[in-house]
């Protein structure tokens, strides 16, 4: 493996390439390394018969949801550790209308900031009541719910001392496997959003606020968990910026 890169370089690579425009990453942002790896080298290919895709993909019916699968402090016999939140959210198109029905899907670290995934050995406890993943659909008015733990911050090894800002993963799923969309929710005042590459991938303000959540008190759940709001954009110039699927 090459040398790490170190804080003032990738300090200076987000300042060379803040302001761009537009606010979708470019697919090679140096400062995240891996991104340089994996991003697609040949044009994309277009596929001539998305329907005849669609149609032969597989797809998940409402029925493989259960009312419990939003809950993440629920799938052991224990309580997990950490500080218990309850985040809440509309799916909307670009005219701000609800996205009904759609699969919402979440993955994040434990409290501790620990995945539960064999290439994570960093040394942070598992906890053995948290798996760290759920899902719900969207309802009518497109909202969607999750009770969980607030992730603790991760340390990714992308160079010297990097530490991702606590974030929550998000998988948008509509009627088929090409209609996904992928992107993470921060936690407003995190000390490390200047220092980490992907958050800074994103070169507009605005789009890069959008990504964070509002800490709402009238939804926090007395004695119970903190409440906070994140709206979710598929589309339109307040979308909210996608890893996949665009
Ligand atoms: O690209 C990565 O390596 C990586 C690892 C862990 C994360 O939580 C993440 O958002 C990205």
């Amino acid at each position: 493996m090459s040398e790490p890169l170190k804080q003032a370089d990738i300090d200076q690579e987000i300042a060379a390439r803040a302001g761009e425009p537009g606010d979708h990453p470019a697919r090679d942002y140096a400062p995240y390394r891996s991104t340089l790896l994996r991003h697609p080298k040949q044009p994309l290919v277009a596929i001539k018969d998305p329907e005849a895709a669609e149609l032969s993909g597989p797809v998940f019916g409402v029925s493989d949801v259960t009312p419990f699968d939003n809950d993440l402090t629920k799938q052991h016999l224990g309580e997990p550790l950490g500080e218990r939140i309850t985040v809440r959210g509309r799916v909307l198109d670009r005219q701000g209308r609800p996205v009904r029905g759609q699969l919402v899907e979440i993955w994040q670290a434990n409290s501790a900031g620990r995945y539960l995934h064999q290439r994570d050995d960093h040394p942070a406890p598992l906890d053995p009541n948290f798996t760290g993943v759920g899902r719900c659909l969207t309802d009518d008015d497109g909202n969607y719910l999750f009770t969980t733990i607030k992730p603790g911050p991760y340390p990714w090894r992308n160079h010297l001392n990097a530490w991702r800002p606590a974030h929550i993963h998000f998988s948008l799923f509509g009627t088929a496997f090409t209609q996904r969309l992928v992107t993470q929710m921060y936690f407003p005042g995190d000390p490390l959003f200047p220092y980490d590459p992907i958050m800074q991938s994103v070169t507009d303000e605005r789009a890069r606020q959008r990504l964070v959540a509002d800490y709402v008190h009238d939804l926090s759940e007395p004695e119970f968990s903190l409440g906070y709001r994140w709206d979710i954009v598929l589309d339109g110039p307040t979308a909210t910026w996608m890893e996949e699927g665009r």
